[in-house]
């Protein structure tokens, strides 16, 4: 095919070892050359074989003109305000919000086919950068960021998990998939955009830009995605988090990863309205959603689940929605799929939110008119405990152009699936537990079928959550625990415990003789 010999980033499916090392790099002293700066390291006379990233340093550059820039959202192609990614820049003129625009006729130079066969060439890789589920997009995410300037720990490429015995015997279906983003990194699906947004960093201060740190507000996996990746690059993070309101599996990453960790007597939105003021006055990089870097990595989750499905497109993709940031990079990624001829249209998007904390849920419920932030209850899916959502134009523009649809969970309902989903082999989050509990309601209204293909997207890894999962089964929350599985206690003689396993037999199989 004359495209892909005319684009060397196809050179990338070599495998390592057929790449050809110039003798001058087989000497003891290994000099390693980075964008900025030479680096020599002394390691007396021990030839190092050459890293994933010298490696990606000797491929040849691909010749290519693919760019992006920043653009108001929403603006048209021809927008006349416009930034460099390279800018410090969170809001446009006007105060809205930002997106990230990409060249799409430069990049539709290149038909679907063969972005198709490109990052499928990319998957199961070792090869720096696109071993990660991220940058095996990395033309249709940053596509001008330099290689090395990239910290990345191979995220994405998750399980696409086909939920048979759910899907069976809870909602009658035969194809539902759960998409486990939280198998991850750090275990959330943060990972995915904040590769980007720290890479992004990391090149703005070798270019000497005003960054001294980078710091967000969070529910507790923001800041541990923020912490790890800034820890990685050498670079100073900050995080603000509501007092007592994350788990403490949420809260030791980003103490561990040596973040300042600031715990405020506030809510989830007291400390985002902190971070945005504090960001404008200090040389802090913002890397909270509303900076829009984080959505070009988060969106690469949607054209993960098409590859999956071999560029199948599902019927449904239901998403778990806090500062609604996520719901439109998955819109995002599959509209870039749809427009450069990678598929020929979009699943329906379902934002499924906690009852206590709905304010998009009564957005939509009021025909988009005239948005209200609430004041977000405590709820189990404590990371969507959010009531002044900052992507909510994003949101709305995502669900208008799906045939959207939002849905709330009560704290029963999202528990009930939560330990349902488990039951069958899952171990979920509370957040993954309000999309299933979502997917329970449609279904159960008949707005999705049963022959339909649904993808729930799972958002964070369930040992983050397991507090929540032990007073469920423990029947410590009031008016809880329909499905609870509680710990038996038995003596320890071998009567007690005989009794014990005879009774349970019996339960599972009533021909089996107790006596
Ligand atoms: C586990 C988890 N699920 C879902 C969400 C919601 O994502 P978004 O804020 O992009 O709507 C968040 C964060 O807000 C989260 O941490
Ligand atoms: N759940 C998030 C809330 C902040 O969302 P963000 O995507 O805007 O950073 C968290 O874990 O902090």
């Amino acid at each position: 095919m004359l495209s892909s010999l005319l684009n060397p980033s196809f050179t990338t499916t070599l495998p390592i070892h057929s790449i050809l090392i110039p003798n001058n790099r087989r000497a003891s002293t290994v000099v390693s050359c980075t964008s900025s700066h030479l680096t020599t390291n002394n390691h007396s006379h021990v030839s190092s074989p050459p890293n994933i990233k010298d490696e990606a340093r000797r491929r040849p550059a691909a010749e290519n003109d693919f760019t992006a820039k920043y653009v108001p959202f929403n603006a048209g192609f021809d927008s006349p305000e416009t930034y460099s990614l390279d800018e410090i820049v969170y809001r446009s003129r006007s105060g809205g919000l930002l997106d990230v625009q990409h060249d799409m006729e430069a990049l539709g130079r290149f038909d679907g086919a063969y972005w198709r066969a490109l990052f499928d060439s990319r998957v199961g890789k070792t090869t720096w950068p696109y071993g990660s589920g991220v940058w095996s997009k990395k033309e249709w995410v940053l596509p001008e960021i330099d290689p090395d300037d990239i910290v990345s720990a191979f995220e994405g490429n998750s399980n696409l998990f086909w939920a048979e015995r759910f899907g069976k015997q809870f909602v009658g279906m035969n194809d539902l998939w759960v998409k486990h983003c939280g198998i991850s990194h750090t275990g959330s699906f943060k990972d995915l955009g904040m590769t980007v947004l720290v890479s992004q960093v990391n090149r703005l201060r070798k270019m000497n830009r005003p960054v001294v740190g980078v710091g967000c507000a969070s529910t507790g996996d923001t800041s541990a995605a923020l912490s790890a990746y800034c820890a990685s690059a050498g670079i100073p993070s900050i995080v603000f988090l509501p007092a007592n309101k994350i788990s403490t599996a949420q809260l030791i990453q980003p103490v561990s990863n040596g973040s300042l960790v600031l715990s405020i007597n506030t809510d989830f939105d007291g400390c985002m309205k902190l971070i945005r003021e504090i960001t404008a006055e200090l040389p802090i990089y913002l890397a909270n959603s509303l900076n829009s870097l984080r959505l070009e990595g988060q969106k690469t989750a949607a054209i993960e689940i098409l590859q999956q499905f071999n560029w199948e497109v599902p019927d449904w993709v239901i998403v778990p929605g806090g500062n609604l940031g996520n719901i439109y990079a998955f819109y995002k990624g599959f509209k870039m799929c749809k427009e450069l001829g990678l598929v020929e249209r979009i699943p329906r998007l379902v934002c499924a939110q906690a009852a206590n904390a709905n304010p998009l849920y009564l957005h939509y419920k009021n025909g988009f008119k005239d948005f209200n932030a609430v004041k977000a209850e405590t709820t189990f899916a404590s990371a969507i405990q959010i009531g002044d959502p900052v992507s909510i134009d994003r949101a709305v523009h995502a669900l208008r152009n799906t045939e959207g649809i939002v849905e709330e969970a009560t704290e029963e309902e999202l528990m009930d699936a939560m330990v349902q989903a488990d039951s069958t082999g899952m171990f979920i989050c509370p957040h993954t537990g309000v999309a299933l509990a979502a997917l329970i309601k449609l279904r159960n209204r008949g707005v999705i079928g049963a022959g339909e293909r649904v993808v729930v997207v799972s958002t964070a890894h369930g040992l983050k959550f397991a507090q929540s999962k032990i007073d469920y089964h423990s029947g410590l929350i009031p008016g809880m625990g329909r499905y609870a599985n509680p710990l038996v206690s038995v003596k320890a003689d071998f009567g007690s415990v005989m009794d014990v396993l005879k009774d349970f037999l019996h339960n599972k199989s009533p021909d089996f003789n107790k006596s």
